[in-house]
């Protein structure tokens, strides 16, 4: 009986389901045990690595997802919202830790999480990746030292697929600049200026989306005051820094308490 965790990717052949089958596949601290796809999707009944062009690495995609969390110790899940929500209780029945990369979430679905997370352990990030979640502290104090003289806007960018604006970065960039400012993001966010908008309302939190070509995902914040601004930036090149954080979240969730946890905990900033 082996100790090493026993891991499913769902939405295996997507951008991000295909670098986790390989992050996963590559490590010595974790076992792929299994490679989730709608029903009716091409790789379903394939070996995963030769549906990814590769040498087959011993896992047949399933469109099962029960009967592969049933094996597992851990679901690592980069798919759609209403996908991962199913996902979230299939993760809960089998008790794996669900590590949820899924961005575009509503409200009204991030708190469907909550009975989940009553049984299983949910590790929840907009980014999975160190340097996104060092920022997102240093955004916090930035903005608790500066006044609302520095208007705060976050800028991000991203290939033409992606489907969802802001980015759930851009939103933790905002929801950390928020409470360092001491005020709640929802009175404060600014996201749809287009045409004659009236001066910069003080105090606001601007939002802004470019897409374009294969951007993997650059995010900046910016702090503008009359005479000095300051930016925060991050650039991630490879989208390995988001399925090795994806993957260390699914190692370290490994006997903690049911609940709801995010990056800041897995990495311990
Ligand atoms: N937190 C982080 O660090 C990061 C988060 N992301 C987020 O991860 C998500 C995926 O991104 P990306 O890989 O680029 O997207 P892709 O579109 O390339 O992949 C999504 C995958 O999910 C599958 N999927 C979607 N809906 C369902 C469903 N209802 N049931 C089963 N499978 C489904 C898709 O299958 P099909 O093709 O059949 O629709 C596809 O395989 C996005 O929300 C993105 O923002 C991305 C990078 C980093
Ligand atoms: O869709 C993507 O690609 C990415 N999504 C995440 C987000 O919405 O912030 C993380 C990363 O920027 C890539």
């Amino acid at each position: 009986m082996t100790h090493i965790p026993g891991i499913v990717i769902t939405g295996a052949s997507g951008r991000m389901g295909q670098m986790l089958v390989q992050t996963v596949a590559d490590s010595d601290k974790a076992r792929l045990v299994g490679a989730v796809e709608r029903s009716g999707h091409a790789w379903v009944g394939r070996d995963v690595g030769e549906a990814m062009g590769g040498q087959p690495l011993g896992v047949t995609v399933t469109d099962d997802p029960l009967e592969a969390f049933a094996r597992a110790q851990a679901v690592i899940d980069f798919t759609a919202p209403a996908a991962t929500l199913e996902f979230a209780a299939l993760a809960a029945q089998a008790r794996c830790v669900h590590v949820i990369g899924t961005t575009g979430m509503t409200p009204e679905q991030i708190a469907a999480l909550e009975p989940a997370s009553r049984h299983a352990v949910i590790v929840r990030a907009g980014n999975m990746s160190l340097g996104v979640n060092l920022l997102v502290q240093l955004t916090k104090k930035v903005a608790a030292a500066l006044d609302e003289d520095f208007d705060i806007e976050v800028i991000e960018a991203h290939h033409h697929h992606k489907v969802d604006a802001p980015s759930g970065t851009a939103l933790m960039l905002g929801e950390a600049a928020a409470e360092g400012r001491g005020v709640d993001l929802k009175d404060v966010s600014d996201r749809a200026r287009d045409g004659i908008t009236g001066a910069r309302r003080r105090g606001a939190i601007g939002f802004h989306a470019i897409r374009g070509g294969d951007i993997v995902g650059e995010h900046d914040v910016l702090f503008a005051a009359p005479g000095e601004r300051i930016v925060l930036r991050h650039i991630a090149t490879d989208r390995a820094v988001f399925a090795r954080g994806a993957l260390k979240a699914a190692l370290w969730g490994q006997g903690k308490a049911p609940g709801q946890y995010d990056m800041v905990d897995v990495l311990g900033l």
